[in-house]
């Protein structure tokens, strides 16, 4: 149990199959596709797609880009207790290719977090590739924690058409998990980018996604909790947002 307000799941798993029912109907397109990393959140994503579409009109994708193993046994759990349809495109030698071309043309060798990045641009690419030629929507996993943090690579994994969980404190994503029956490893495991060994998102944010979803639902957080969280927000603006477009003469 929880003392962060979480809305009922069987109701938020309703209206979100709905949702996206209706966000494919108006697009024209067939059913929706996601990476399915081994995490919770595209967990939860996959399911509703599972649930909305059916398994004729879906693709979970596993991208592993010298990922660790765990989290392809992960995601392969998820997708035996969903019977979801499932490739693997291995993005390694793509990766590894690129960075030498980069490295090679860089007036600076690249930064460890441009290095890092690089992964979820190439997943982003891998999956709208795929996504059109199925006719399918790009589907997102950014929760109400991340997407306000700014804890996403611009045009990496915030480079998708729609975002179901994008209202969803990550209390409630795990309780949705819970309740669509994803497996309690990946429910109950730390939530990682996976971008580098040891990362986990509580560790870089330096906040919890306790105190994050205390402060969204209003709840009581320290002033240095508050004020990082505000900083990030701000600071995480042109991330969510188009980017600035130049009027000449106004
Ligand atoms: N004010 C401004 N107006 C317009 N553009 C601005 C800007 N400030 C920076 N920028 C641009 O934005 C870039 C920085 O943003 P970005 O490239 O996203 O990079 P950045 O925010 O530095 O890094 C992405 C963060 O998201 C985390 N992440 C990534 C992927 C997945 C997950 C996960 O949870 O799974 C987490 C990752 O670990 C890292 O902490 C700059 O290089 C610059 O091009
Ligand atoms: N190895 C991977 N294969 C396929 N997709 C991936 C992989 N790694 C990351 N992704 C995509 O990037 C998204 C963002 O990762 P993120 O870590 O925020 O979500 P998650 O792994 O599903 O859950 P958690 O945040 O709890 O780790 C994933 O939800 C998934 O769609
Ligand atoms: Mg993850």
């Amino acid at each position: 149990m929880t003392d962060i307000p979480v809305r009922n799941p069987e109701g938020l798993a309703s209206f979100l199959e709905s949702w996206l029912t209706e966000r494919a109907r108006e697009a024209g397109a067939r059913g929706g596709i996601v990476g399915l990393s081994g995490g919770v959140d595209s967990a939860v994503v996959a399911a509703l797609l599972r649930r909305c579409f059916g398994r004729d009109r879906m693709l979970a994708v596993l991208l592993p880009c010298h990922s660790q193993p765990v989290d392809a046994e992960h995601a392969m759990l998820v997708a035996r207790a969903l019977d979801l349809p499932t490739r693997t495109v291995d993005l390694g030698p793509t990766h590894d290719a690129l960075l030498a071309s980069l490295e090679a043309a860089s007036p600076e060798p690249l930064s460890p977090l441009s290095r890092a990045n690089l992964k979820p641009r190439l997943r982003m690419t891998a999956l709208y590739a795929l996504a059109q030629t199925l006719g399918y929507l790009v589907c997102g996993t950014g929760n109400r924690a991340e997407l306000a943090y700014g804890y996403f690579t611009k045009h990496g994994d915030s480079g998708v058409d729609l975002l179901p969980l994008g209202n969803l404190l990550k209390h409630e994503v795990w309780e949705l998990a819970r309740h669509l029956g994803i497996p309690p490893e990946v429910v109950d495991k730390p939530p990682t980018a996976g971008l580098w060994p040891g990362q986990t998102d509580e560790g870089e944010m330096g906040l919890s996604y306790r105190e994050i979803d205390t402060y969204l639902s209003g709840g009581d957080v320290t002033q240095a909790v508050r004020e990082r969280i505000e900083k990030a927000l701000l600071s995480s603006e042109h991330k969510r947002s188009m980017p600035p477009v130049a009027i000449p003469g106004a």
